[in-house]
């Protein structure tokens, strides 16, 4: 029997990157958090530490900022493609590239005088995201396997009101598998975008009644509830030929007005209705996911002290908490074999 190496890949996780784009006095701010990593002939410095091959994590940090000076930001899928193409084809054996980035967002400070030029305030806690995958390997490298999250902003992750999805991700530990050139919708490169952290809560207009009368159940049907979650999703791009800023803000859009419109009688069919609304307005994005915590509202009984509570006054469970995942696919059209491969977290 042999010790062989398995996949692997490497690089910088997490560069928090600030772009201040000053080209008028109406200042933009770009913040990012940007994880480089590149696949490839690397084992020599796992078998033996030559290191001739290893373009150093230092380097792929200051890369970004490079790039970042040198070309602007735009779109963060275009930044991924621009980092990934930066190595895969320059270096022979840097076969491979992944990218995953973070948006951040800043709203302008409204003054008196209107929206301010230079003065931001942060804005809502939801992310934008994308992981740009280019060459051999980069389809099969693994999910981000034990990665850190205290310093990531990263809000899904370490709460329980977010929908952790990295924790149902054991389709995506493939630590081990070969490296493979899964073909990608777009030639080698794959790209994967997304949001997170986007709550969103109806007051109104959520039943859930009609399940199993099993042992242990004691769950009362309800013909009105609150219902409340944190949306993370991802969707695949079929193509890179898009304003990836409007698809983005289009997609975010049907979800929130979905979400508000659909008449639920599940919080899976809320997910459903959400991910087919995206995939009918968007040829462009081949598949959805979706992980949906539901963020129990329990109602106060108040009995004791003879006051009724016709939900009016709610109890805000952090956990435990139902969690409610599903892919939305076009079933002409599947995205190829791989295409998740290295994207945490979903089913
Ligand atoms: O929308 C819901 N889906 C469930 O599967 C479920 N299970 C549960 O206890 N409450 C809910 N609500």
């Amino acid at each position: 029997m042999a010790i062989v190496l398995g996949t692997n890949r490497y690089g910088k996780a997490e560069v928090r990157l600030v772009h201040v784009d000053r080209t008028t006095p109406v200042h933009v701010i770009t913040d990012l958090n940007v994880t480089s990593q590149l696949i490839g002939d690397f084992a020599d410095t796992h078998l033996t530490g030559a290191n001739d091959k290893v373009i150093a994590t230092d380097t792929q940090k200051n890369t970004i900022y490079a790039l970042a000076r040198r070309d602007g930001i735009g779109a963060i899928e275009e930044f991924g493609l621009r980092l990934a193409r930066n190595y895969v084809g320059t270096y022979a054996y840097v076969t491979g590239a992944r990218m995953e980035i973070e948006q951040y967002a800043w709203d302008r400070i409204q003054t008196a005088d209107g929206p301010h030029d230079h003065s931001f305030t942060r804005g809502p806690a939801t992310v934008r995201t994308t992981v740009v995958k280019k060459g051999t390997g980069a389809s099969a490298a693994t999910g981000d396997v034990g990665r850190a999250s205290a310093a990531t902003g990263d809000v899904g992750r370490a709460s329980a009101a977010t929908g952790d999805v990295g924790r149902a991700s054991a389709a995506t530990g493939d630590v081990g598998r070969a490296s493979v050139a899964t073909p990608g919708l777009n030639g080698d490169e794959t790209v994967i975008s997304g949001v997170s952290g986007l709550i969103v809560l109806k007051s109104t207009g959520s039943e859930f009644h009609g399940f199993p009368d099993v042992p242990y159940t004691s769950l009362v049907e309800t013909d009105d509830r609150v219902m409340a979650t944190s949306v993370t999703s991802r969707w695949v791009y079929n193509t890179l030929e898009v304003d990836f800023d409007s698809v983005f803000a289009s997609v975010k859009a049907i979800l929130l007005e979905q979400f508000a419109v659909v008449h639920s009688l599940s919080l899976q069919q809320t997910l459903f209705a959400m991910g087919r609304s995206v995939l009918e307005a968007h040829p462009q994005i081949s598949e959805i996911r979706l992980s949906m915590p539901n963020l129990h509202h329990f109602v106060v009984d108040l009995g004791k002290w003879d006051l009724d509570n016709p939900n009016m006054v709610f109890y805000a469970a952090d956990r435990p908490y139902g969690l409610i995942e599903a892919a939305v696919v076009r079933d002409d059209a599947p995205v190829p074999p791989g295409t998740w491969d290295g994207v945490a977290g979903f089913v």
